[in-house]
């Protein structure tokens, strides 16, 4: 019989933490995606044969025509939604890109005060993550 976990499926997605000053860049899923209008950081999965920075800097460009230099992994959190998938979603920061970021895909985009993110409607996964970044603890 084979083990419970050989039926798990890992998905590796990776998210930017876009640093304005105080600000921090908020995107809300859009209507047609699964959790849809759910907020999170830019970002998706990691093709296969593809560095973590290089699907960011991918992701970014896609999502919001952003030239980004990718800075330090934040933080690393396994988290599942459906049953047989655990996402293993990669964090980090970044400081510096060039130009405005562009909503290309997202419901809406926002610069948002680090104290205020709690009250956007975040992805399960990253509500840790959004709560220590709002108490100051992280970034
Ligand atoms: N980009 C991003 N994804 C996140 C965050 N937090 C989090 O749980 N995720 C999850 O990581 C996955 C990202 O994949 P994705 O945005 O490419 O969307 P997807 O899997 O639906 O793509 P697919 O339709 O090609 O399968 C989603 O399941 C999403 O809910 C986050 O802060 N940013």
């Amino acid at each position: 019989m084979s083990e419970p976990s050989a039926a798990v499926k890992v998905k590796r997605v990776v998210a930017g933490i876009l640093v304005r000053g105080d600000e921090i860049l908020c995107c809300q899923r859009s209507h047609n995606d699964p959790m849809s209008l759910k907020w999170e950081f830019p970002g998706g999965k990691i093709e296969p044969n593809e560095t973590a920075e290089a699907a960011l800097a991918r992701e970014l460009v896609e999502e919001l025509n952003l030239a980004a230099e990718i800075g330090p992994l934040v933080e690393t959190i396994r988290h599942s939604y459906t049953a047989g998938v655990i996402i293993e979603l990669y964090f980090f920061r970044i400081d510096r890109w060039q130009g405005e970021p562009e909503n290309r895909v997202f419901a809406d985009i926002r610069w948002v005060p680090r104290i205020e993110m709690p009250k956007l409607d975040f992805l399960e996964a990253d509500l840790g993550l959004v709560k220590e970044i709002a108490e100051g603890k992280r970034l």
